[in-house]
């Protein structure tokens, strides 16, 4: 089965995060990471800082990959690759895609109006872990998971492998 390949990208600051809200497409009305769709052609990185620079208007040079989600179930069969980054470039601007964009502190993220498995991979986000998740969904609601931490030069294997 072919899966549909997305980028999900954390902008982060010491301990607060830049999160948007969706506002229109998958997810709408939720809080999120940047990143979408990687189109033919492009690699995953540069799926990856496209989508960044077209929902925030950030410019970014380097991503780090710290996570690989596999979501299983219907509508969704997809992989999302997870990046975060400490240095943007650009005036943060709002998008029509993501409106408004804030920072939120760690400790006070909008887990009650996020996907219901954001909260089951955020904490190794946050704290820069590798770590690679498989999430099954039936309709909206998580039927089963498996996240694990998981050793860096293991990720960037498993990443090499799907590029
Ligand atoms: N936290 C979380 N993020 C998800 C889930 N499913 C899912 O696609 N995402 C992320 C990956 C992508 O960053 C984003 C969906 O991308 P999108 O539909 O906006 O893609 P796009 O920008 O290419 O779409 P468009 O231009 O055609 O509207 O949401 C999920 O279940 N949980």
């Amino acid at each position: 089965m072919k899966r549909k390949v997305y980028t999900l990208i954390f902008v982060k600051k010491h301990n607060e995060v830049l999160l948007g809200l969706k506002v229109r497409g998958f997810g709408v009305g939720l809080w999120n990471g940047f990143g979408g769709k990687v189109e033919t052609g492009e690699s995953i990185h540069e799926g990856a800082k496209r989508e960044l620079k077209e929902e925030s208007n950030l410019n970014v040079n380097s991503l780090e990959h710290v996570g690989i989600i596999t979501y299983e179930g219907d509508p969704c069969q997809s992989v999302v690759h997870v990046f975060t980054t400490y240095n943007t470039a650009g005036q943060l601007k709002v998008s029509e895609e993501m409106n408004p964009i804030t920072w939120y502190k760690f400790n006070d993220i909008p887990y009650q109006k996020m996907w219901p498995d954001a909260k089951l991979w955020y904490p190794y986000m946050l704290q820069d872990k590798y770590f690679v998740a498989v999430i099954k969904y039936i309709g909206a609601k998580i039927s089963e998971t498996f996240i694990t931490p998981c050793d860096a030069n293991k990720i960037q294997t498993v990443f090499k492998s799907m590029v």
